[in-house]
């Protein structure tokens, strides 16, 4: 087989989401999703609760059954999980508790995300060391390498559990709602260190359920509604359309929970407006 050059790697997209529906139970959960990422973009992806979010992310993965479409990682096809660059994908999946009542360290939960098939040891030996203390330095948390993960804090649980995707120096990064149920001095870290990862090229897929702290780190959003993509566009745009809940009145807007003032002027971005006519034939949707 050829080698595929420097070039051609670098134009294949990391994530190639092509037509793809996805059917769980007997409910069709996502419905011709196309969704490309290229390399270095920083992308959120929104929607309401139940939208499809997560499912979009697993399938991304590999992890869910594809009914029809196909989802290409780095150019390879993920229901063929042996030929993908999965040390090039990095997933932080929705928080689960980093602690989990297992006594662990953060150097410990970082290292376990050098393990892979057929590497069962690989997080021994000081290089493994290395790696780990570095992706902890990378979410400033390396002081606290040898500290219980059971003692800290939910942001900084989420940022131990960045540090274990980033171990193995991905290239993708896909993150499931990584500022939910975190406080606010906790969302800004991540901030930080979400925006630094992007400053050194790496692709980010951030589910939100709004921008928040991350509206700096994210240059385009993709909005899910009812497993459709209902919008695809620069974040501006997003904003824009949001910032006419008041003209559009709140029978359209009855997925809405977001806290700026109603006659705001500053346009604010969140989860899953309800898009309107307008935006939809504004080509910000695919
Ligand atoms: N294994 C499953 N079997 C059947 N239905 C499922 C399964 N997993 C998820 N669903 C359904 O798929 C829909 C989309 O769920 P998903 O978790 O992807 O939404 P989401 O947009 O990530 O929501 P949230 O913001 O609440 O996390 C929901 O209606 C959910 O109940």
């Amino acid at each position: 087989m050829t080698p595929t050059s420097a070039p051609a790697r670098a134009s294949i997209p990391p994530i190639e989401v092509a037509d793809v529906s996805v059917v769980l139970g007997s409910s069709l959960i996502l419905d011709a999703v196309d969704l490309t990422v290229r390399g270095g973009e920083s992308v959120a992806l929104l929607g309401a609760n139940g939208s499809g979010k997560s499912t979009l992310v697993k399938t991304i993965l590999g992890l869910l059954p594809i009914r029809s479409g196909a989802v290409h990682l780095f150019g390879h096809d993920v229901t063929d999980r042996r030929t993908v660059p999965w040390e090039r994908v990095g997933y932080v999946p929705q928080r689960v508790g980093v602690a989990s009542g297992v006594p662990a360290t953060a150097l410990e939960v970082v290292r376990s995300g050098l393990l892979s098939p057929g590497h069962p040891f690989a997080d021994r030996g000081r290089t493994a060391r290395q790696r780990a203390l570095e992706a902890l330095d990378a979410v400033d948390l390396a002081d606290r390498a040898q500290d219980h993960v059971q003692i800290f804090s939910g942001g900084q649980s989420q940022r131990v559990l960045i540090a274990r995707a980033l171990v193995r120096s991905p290239e993708l990064l896909l993150l499931d709602e990584p500022l939910a149920g975190i406080d606010r001095a906790s969302r800004e870290a991540l901030a930080t260190t979400l925006a630094g990862l992007r400053a050194q090229g790496l692709t980010l897929l951030t589910v939100l359920h709004e921008m928040g702290e991350l509206a700096d780190v994210v240059e385009r959003t993709v909005v899910l509604d009812e497993g459709r993509v209902a919008f695809d566009g620069p974040k501006q745009a997003l904003a824009h359309d949001h910032a006419r809940h008041d003209e559009l009145g709140h029978d359209r807007l009855d997925d809405c929970e977001h806290e700026h003032a109603h006659g705001s002027t500053e346009p604010a971005i969140h989860h899953a407006p309800v898009l309107t006519t307008s935006v939809r034939q504004a080509g910000g949707v695919k």
